[in-house]
């Protein structure tokens, strides 16, 4: 099946006149097996699959890869059609902020720490430009990728706040064999840099290995995932920390479907970021609502 390729607001909604259930899987481009996996759930819940791609400079701040961030749309085009999506939208920035345009949307508190603290500005840009696209899209289901926690939390904040008719669907994040997350960042890595960033997903392994033996102290959850990290010097870390379903650390881990360990690190000069349930036979998108 091949995608048909939309390129403005006005564009995506005659493309969408009458059409059904619309499921939309928004992205930054240069997809993976973790978008696919996306695209695919959407595809078995909706009867129309619409995917962007769109480097939105809104969420990347001075000093960050806007300018090199991987690009390649003829290969997006193919994966999203194989994923079974039905059109692929892929704006100009011009096209999403034309001359004149002044409005960001700000979440609050979920927009803090931990990822929010060490890039400023970042969730406004995400928050903007998904409402933006929800409007233009007007979906069912939106799909969004728990690899990207906050950013999650972020989004069903906003559109439970503002009554934005949507489901917002969290799908589980998909690994290499190594247990390093999927990320389009991870193309500036070499395959020996990917196989020594596997270190992070070991280190959150740890935390949830020392929750599961019975520790709550936060405090030693954290070691217990910083001992791993020691192990590899290519580590910068950022943050490792332990988190409640509003983004709030406490001293002691609360046994709750939506305690997340999360974590972001520098390594070899690209910051990734992965997180892991707690408690990993919870089912956090199950508990989390909004759904329709
Ligand atoms: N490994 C993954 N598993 C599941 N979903 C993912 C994975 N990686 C990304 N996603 C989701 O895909 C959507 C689009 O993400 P995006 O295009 O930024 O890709 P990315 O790989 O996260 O990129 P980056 O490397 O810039 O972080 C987001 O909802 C994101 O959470
Ligand atoms: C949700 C999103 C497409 C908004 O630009 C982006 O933050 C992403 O790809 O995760
Ligand atoms: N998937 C996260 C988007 C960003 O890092 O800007």
């Amino acid at each position: 099946m091949s995608a048909r390729l939309l390129h403005t607001p006005d564009e995506v909604r005659a493309a969408l006149e009458g059409a059904g259930r619309v499921g939309f899987v928004p992205t930054m481009g240069y997809l993976h097996g973790g978008h696919a996996t996306l695209i695919r759930r959407a595809h078995a819940e909706c009867g129309v699959v619409v995917v962007s791609v769109f480097v939105n400079p809104r969420q990347f701040g001075t000093g960050e890869d806007l300018s090199r961030y991987p690009r390649d749309l003829a290969r997006d085009l193919e994966v999203v059609g194989e994923a079974g999506a039905d059109f692929l939208f892929h704006p100009s920035v011009a096209a999403m902020y034309p001359d004149g345009y002044a409005t960001t949307v700000s979440v609050g508190r979920v927009s803090g720490p931990p990822e929010g603290t060490s890039r400023p500005g970042h969730f406004d840009g995400v928050a903007t430009v998904v409402l933006k696209l929800l409007n233009v899209v007007r979906p069912h289901r939106a799909y969004f990728g728990e690899k990207d926690w906050q950013q999650l939390a972020v989004v069903r904040q906003m559109v439970r706040d503002l009554d934005v008719p949507v489901g917002i669907v969290g799908v589980p994040t998909v690994r290499e064999a190594s247990g390093l997350a999927l990320s389009s960042r991870n193309s500036y890595l070499s395959a020996e840099q990917r196989e020594r960033a596997a270190v992070l997903s070991r280190a959150l392994r740890a935390v949830q290995d020392t929750a599961l033996r019975g520790e709550r102290e936060v405090k030693r959850l954290r070691q217990s995932g910083l001992d791993v990290l020691a192990t590899e010097p290519g580590v910068q870390l950022d943050y490792l920390t332990v988190v409640d379903g509003n983004m709030t650390e406490h001293p002691q881990a609360t046994e709750d479907a939506l305690t997340r360990v999360l974590i972001a690190a520098r390594m070899f000069g690209v910051r990734l970021i992965d997180n892991m349930p707690l408690w990993p036979e919870s089912t956090p998108s199950a508990t989390m609502g909004g759904t329709r």
